[in-house]
């Protein structure tokens, strides 16, 4: 068991004069309980508070899982160069279904847990291996979103495993052997990116080091008013995969050429998104996508996204044989993989502007969607 960190200093408490009362309304309710607490415990819950109403929510979307820019394919269809393909849907992965039925099914037995057990694993530190928090992953102040999260590392899997939550009481094997399983199929996409990029097979692979894999299992309950919030703004992963599983709740989107595009379920599905370490490794030939999630009013939608990127002290920046100083120079500066997986974590602004920062060349990353900003 994770020993209880500091409190939580996010300031999601309103008025409250009663923390600890179950039957709290909206205006005296804490917040940093999470958003399912709020759900479970306010009494006719009909609209939202107004700490979690959007300034702007862009909602230009096309629903459908048959864009032919987000490819369906089996796995033998990633040896294919694709450096303009930034979201992917695997099937015949090779996970087995009942796998990640029993993950979804423990990550929802921790998210029943009562708050206090759960507040065991809040932390105010981003970079704490094993985090339950509600919103954004930051503890900076910002518009409240729907949304509780579970985050630990993973991949090297002894480091940390000793810290996961052990109740529900077989959560611990379980994410184990997912994660396992996520990590095997995740090497085997990094060696087919690596062909595509003409580098070795293993280039990526051993470009890791040890590696690291962080799993955020997120909860969106319903929402009484969905079209003034969100799951999750629009953001990019610091990672370089993610590979993403969700129960049978459609929630997921994705920005493609200044539309956001609903990725719809399928049974067996992974989603695999591209993250900026990979934009940045592969000096711009891959694309991070932006992605977020919405939330619905009728039901609860659970996602498991988990990232592989290099070991954490790992300097990161583009692949030598990617760079050519005269026609193709590095488009990013090196940066230590923790530092800038800190900073993205720890900013309340969203999109893709994490990755700015880096940038060796300023460009525009605003289009013609509105750019959502907390800072608003
Ligand atoms: O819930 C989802 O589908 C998206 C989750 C996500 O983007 C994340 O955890 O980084
Ligand atoms: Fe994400």
């Amino acid at each position: 068991m994770a020993s209880s960190p500091s409190p939580p200093s996010l300031q999601l408490t309103s008025t409250s004069t009663n923390p600890t009362d179950d039957d709290e309304q909206p205006s005296t309710h804490d917040y940093s309980k999470g958003v399912k607490h709020l759900v479970d415990t306010a009494s006719d819950l009909r609209s939202i508070p107004s700490n979690y109403v959007l300034p702007i929510i862009p909602s230009i979307c096309r629903s459908t899982s048959l864009d032919p820019s987000i490819p369906i394919i089996d796995l033998d269809g990633l040896d294919e160069p694709s450096g303009e393909r930034r979201i992917s849907i695997i099937v015949n992965h090779g996970i087995k279904a009942s796998l990640m039925e029993e993950m979804l099914r423990s990550v929802e037995g921790f998210f029943s847990l009562t708050w206090e057990e759960k507040m065991k694993y809040a932390s105010d530190d981003v970079m704490h291996p094993v985090r339950y928090g509600t919103s954004l992953n930051t503890s900076k102040p910002h518009v409240l979103h729907w949304r509780d999260y579970l985050r630990h590392f993973g991949h090297p899997i002894g480091n940390s495993f000793h810290l996961w939550p052990d109740n529900p009481p077989n959560y611990r094997e379980v994410a184990k052997e997912y994660l396992e399983e996520v990590w095997k199929l995740a090497m085997k996409i990094w060696g087919a990116i690596s062909e595509g990029l003409g580098l070795d097979r293993d280039y990526i692979e051993k470009s890791l080091g040890e590696g690291c894999q962080i799993v955020a299992s997120n909860y969106y309950p319903p929402c009484p008013e969905p079209h003034l919030t969100l799951g999750l703004s629009a953001h990019s992963d610091h990672g370089g995969l993610t590979i993403l599983m969700q129960n049978e709740v459609d929630g997921l989107q994705v920005r493609h050429n200044d539309m956001w595009i609903q990725i719809q379920f399928m049974p067996g599905m992974l989603v695999v998104n591209i993250g900026d370490y990979l934009e940045i490794l592969s000096n711009g030939r891959y694309k991070s996508v932006e992605h977020r999630a919405v939330v619905n009013e009728e039901r609860t939608r659970i996602s498991v996204a988990v990232g592989h990127g290099p070991e954490l002290n790992a300097i990161i920046g583009p692949a030598s044989p990617l760079v050519d100083e005269k026609n193709e120079p590095p488009r990013y500066r090196p940066i230590r993989y923790k530092d800038y997986m800190r900073n993205q974590q720890s900013s309340a602004v969203r999109g893709k502007e994490p990755l700015g920062t880096v940038k060796t060349v300023s460009s525009s990353t605003s289009s013609t969607i509105p750019s959502f900003s907390q800072s608003s």
